[in-house]
């Protein structure tokens, strides 16, 4: 019997619907030729789920996501929230609910540099050719979920930050599992010559190191791995962070590759995961077909590897490599462009089709692909 899966699409805001619909195009050629079946489960979340339903995260979204395999996720926001800071509903309060809903606690950012756009990046070639590396951001709890209060004159405000050693242990463990697999190196990011909860995070990861021998367990301050990432990136195999750390330094990480448009995810919970772009909603690009749908399409190969379809996954990402080769790219990638988003989502879906069974050979040194 063919193998199905059941997709919750949240396509969402800006310019993720159109990223979606490369990233589906590419996934319906790759299940053809694998030969597993894929029915998607479109549900509203974001700034459009506040424009139909009221509210950025619908009852009906999350149980369409808890009844499916897996989540497909574009982006939200949208500037008319952005820009008011007295708004009592906002489209990212959706998406930080539906990963919390979900027990999403791991989000998984693999960064690589690409020969063929080395040059794209503003960094220097030495610098960044071969780097390989990926972030574990813990992604429900910390800063983003704790007690947040306004004073009644509105002139003082806060956000908590706590962490348990659970959620700690939790996704300490999958990242010290994915160095053990990779080049054997773990690197806490934290701040814990000044928080509290960062020297948290270093105890528990020095009690587990003893569980992974073959793991070399190395502790930065996160100022100093703010410029270490840029200065010498290759330094780096899997780095372990909190939640906002992470999503600061996997912004930053994107320059690596030359643009955040490549950059997919993969949000693991207990239950199911989540795929997802590091990027959003990009509201300037919206209706262009200017945005790149590589991080889309890549989360899309992460999503495959998950349901356990690896040839399929793998298919896609050589197809990605492919086309950045052959510089079938976005603006964001070669400024004079004329490619749209649609033409790169073809040529890769082409590129999946007509595949022969070889693996495409990249002119590149780098040993791993972009999974964990
Ligand atoms: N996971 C998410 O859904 C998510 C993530 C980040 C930001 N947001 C939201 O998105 C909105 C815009 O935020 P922002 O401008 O800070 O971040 P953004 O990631 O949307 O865009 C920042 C810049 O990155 C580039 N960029 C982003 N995606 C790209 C793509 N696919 N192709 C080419 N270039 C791309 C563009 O130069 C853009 O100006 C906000 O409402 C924010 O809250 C959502
Ligand atoms: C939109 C926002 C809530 C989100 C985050 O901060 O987690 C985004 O920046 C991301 O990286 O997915
Ligand atoms: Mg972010």
């Amino acid at each position: 019997m063919t193998k199905s899966y059941q997709i919750a699409v949240l396509s969402g805001d800006g310019i993720g619907p159109e990223v979606v619909k490369e990233t589906i195009k590419v996934l319906d050629a790759v299940s053809q030729t694998y030969v597993f079946e894929l029915h998607y489960h479109n549900a509203l979340i974001g700034a459009v789920a506040i424009d139909q339903a009221n509210e950025p995260l619908p009852e009906h979204t999350i149980a369409v996501c808890k009844r499916t395999d897996a989540v497909l996720f574009g982006a939200i926001g949208d500037p008319k929230y952005d820009n008011d800071t007295n708004a009592a509903v906002r489209p990212e309060q959706g998406l930080l609910a539906l990963r919390k809903e979900l027990g999403l606690f791991a989000n998984i950012r693999p960064v690589k540099a690409y020969n063929k756009l080395i040059n794209q990046s503003p960094l220097k070639e030495n610098i960044i050719q071969n780097t390989d590396l990926v972030i574990f951001r813990e992604l429900i709890s910390g800063i983003y979920f704790g007690q947040k209060s306004i004073s009644a004159d509105g002139r003082a405000a806060s956000d908590l930050c706590s962490y348990s050693q659970d959620e700690i242990e939790n996704i300490a463990h999958l990242a010290f599992q994915a160095a053990d697999k990779r080049n054997k190196k773990l690197t806490l990011i934290d701040k814990a010559n000044v928080l509290e909860t960062s020297r948290l995070w270093r105890r528990v990861v020095q009690s587990l190191a003893a569980q992974y021998p073959t793991v070399e367990v190395e502790y930065m301050f996160v100022d100093n791995a703010a410029m270490q990432l840029i200065l010498n990136p290759k330094q780096f195999d899997v780095i372990l962070t909190e939640n906002m750390f992470g999503d600061i330094i996997s912004d930053e990480a994107s320059v690596i590759g030359g643009s955040i448009g490549l950059l997919p995810s993969a949000s693991i919970g207990t239950h199911t995961a989540l795929f997802e772009p590091i990027h959003g909603s990009y509201p300037q690009a919206k209706g262009k077909g200017i945005a790149n749908p590589i991080a889309s399409i890549l989360s899309g190969a992460m999503m495959l590897d998950h349901l356990g379809e690896h040839d399929a996954a793998e298919a896609i990402r050589d197809a990605v490599l492919h086309t950045i080769n052959e510089g079938v790219l976005t603006p964001d990638l070669v400024k004079e462009s004329t490619y749209s988003t649609t033409d790169v989502g073809n040529k890769i879906a082409n590129h999946v089709r007509f595949r022969t069974g070889h693996r495409y050979q990249d002119n590149m040194t780098h040993s791993k692909s972009t999974i964990i």
